[in-house]
């Protein structure tokens, strides 16, 4: 059974405790690999392997650095269909979805970071009368810290390392232990990239026994996570007291408002999307939908027709809309929540059954499913689910929709679906969001800050805000002395 092994020091190496975890594939619900679960003295070894590094690679020219991004991002779009179909077997999405949007995305981000860094740049103050200039010195910051999660494995990774190195640092980054081997096979890419051993180490194991030995490591001095929001409330509390740099991207529940006045026909076949892609496991979908009630029975019947129209199947299936949810406790936990919102007086309106799929009985697969609630304060509308089901309730006034929308304790993402200028501005300067899209959802521009308020995370990645994040700024304050003119 193939190993994934970390990758510290520019080469692939076995975990010092010689612990494996079993690796599933979620669509067939078989396990197919077997994992490092690293601890402690692996973590040690990628902090020793990157601070080895840290002295030439923070000194080496934005150019160079540059020129070695733009190559692993070339390589990785080289090996397209290699890593998509990894990435399906590993998370159980369609393969289709990893080919058009998580491997070029993750390709995107080296070359985006490439770019930017060349032209990042820093601020210089003078204080005029005084004879002072300050200017401010954008520092790496040594050995920095990358935890990602399951849902987007390739895609989110390469979202926090790519600015942490072209930023001048060196990094021990843990991919999830549920979706490890797109990580795996980019050491390879890596390496054959020229990336010098060190800037980049790769461990692999659970959150518990690799993760926290990163996050508590007294050396690493940021921690750049997404995740959950119980794992990130865990990681402040460790990286907090001492004093770490930290961004977390954590989880959302995540309002759709869809006014009368929207585009109709464009608002239904997007908000197919922002509520099932990914068999809903983004945390920017938008898994509350609250609709204007003049139009809620119109698209309550068109919105469960479309809904219908998807094909849940195995993710190598060219037809297949929805895949595998990404494993077996996952697909529990999903469930559940459909049970509470039974127990809580909703109503199924489609979906909410397990689906057998041909040739892949053990898989796990899970109809879309749409909620109607009638409390937006019940649990299936205010928890996370993170899987394929969103609820669904009618509102009568602008301010009771901005009420429910804000009625949470999650502020990540908002869809708004109005084609009035006067409400969009009003409603998007009140919603509780750090991301705010207007007649379109997952909108992305790399430049863009992207976060969470409340529960949601602190910190902001994404262009300058993630090459920010990465350094630290040091201002010179220089007094100097004036020549006077004589003539
Ligand atoms: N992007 C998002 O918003 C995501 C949200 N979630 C939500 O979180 C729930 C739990 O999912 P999990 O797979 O358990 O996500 P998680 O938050 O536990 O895992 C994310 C990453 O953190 C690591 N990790 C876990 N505990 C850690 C610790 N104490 N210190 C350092 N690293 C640690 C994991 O190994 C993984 O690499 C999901 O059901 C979903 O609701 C999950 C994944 C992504
Ligand atoms: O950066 C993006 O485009 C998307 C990010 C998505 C997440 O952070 C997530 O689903 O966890």
């Amino acid at each position: 059974m193939q190993k994934i092994l970390n990758y510290i020091n520019g080469t692939y190496c076995e975990p010092k405790s010689n612990e494996w975890l079993d690796n599933y594939n979620p669509s067939e619900g078989e396990i197919y690999s077997t994992i490092a679960n690293s601890n402690e003295k692996d973590v040690e070894d990628a902090y020793m392997a990157a601070k080895k590094a840290f002295p030439a690679w923070s000194n080496t020219t934005i150019e160079t650095r540059s020129k070695l991004l733009i190559k692993i991002a070339d390589l990785i779009e080289a090996n397209l269909d290699r890593l998509a179909e990894a990435e399906a077997k590993d998370n159980g999405k369609p393969f289709s979805l990893a080919k058009a949007v998580d491997i070029p995305r993750a390709s995107a981000n080296f070359r985006f970071f490439g770019n930017a860094i060349t032209q990042f740049a820093s601020e210089s103050h003078e204080s005029i009368g005084l004879n002072t200039m300050n200017y401010t010195l954008r520092q790496p910051i040594g050995v920095v810290g990358c935890i990602s999660p399951w849902n987007l494995p390739l895609y989110l990774f390469t979202w926090k390392i790519a600015p942490a190195i072209a930023a001048g640092n060196c990094v021990v980054a843990k991919p999830s232990e549920v979706t490890p081997m797109t990580a795996y096979l980019l050491g390879k890419i890596l390496t054959e990239a020229g990336l010098p051993p060190g800037v980049l180490n790769i461990v692999h194991g659970s959150g518990a026994s690799a993760g926290q030995p990163i996050v508590a490591h007294q050396d690493i001095k940021a921690i750049s996570f997404t995740g959950g929001t119980a794992t990130g409330a865990d990681i402040a509390r460790t990286a907090a007291p001492m004093f770490k740099k930290l961004s977390l991207e954590l989880g959302g529940k995540n309002p759709n408002l869809i006014f009368a006045d929207c585009d109709y026909e464009k608002m239904l076949a997007v908000t197919v999307k922002s509520s099932f892609a990914n068999q809903g496991q983004i945390c920017l979908c938008g898994s509350r939908i609250f609709v204007e009630q003049s139009i809620y029975e119109q698209f309550k019947k068109d919105f469960i027709a479309k809904v219908s129209k998807l094909k849940v199947g195995n993710p190598f299936d060219e037809a297949t809309n929805v895949g595998a949810l990404v494993s077996k406790p996952h697909l529990e936990k999903v469930q559940s929540y459909i049970k509470i919102a039974e127990e809580e007086g909703g109503e199924i309106l489609f979906g909410g059954k397990i689906v057998n799929v041909e040739g892949c009985e053990n898989g796990y697969y899970l109809e879309p499913t749409i909620i109607e609630v009638n409390d937006d304060k019940c649990r299936v509308n205010q928890e996370e689910i993170f899987g394929p089901v969103v609820t669904i309730m009618p509102f009568n006034t602008e301010a009771e929709a901005i009420e429910m929308a804000n009625g949470v304790k999650y502020g990540l993402s908002a869809t708004l679906w109005t084609t009035n200028l006067n409400r969009t501005m009003r409603l998007s300067k009140k919603l509780e969001a750090g991301i705010v899209w207007v007649n379109t959802w997952l909108n992305r521009d790399l430049r863009t800050p992207f976060g969470g308020v409340k529960d949601s995370g602190v910190g902001r990645e994404g262009g300058f805000e993630a090459l920010k994040f990465f350094t630290e700024p040091k201002n010179v304050c220089i007094s100097y002395t004036e020549v006077q003119n004589k003539s």
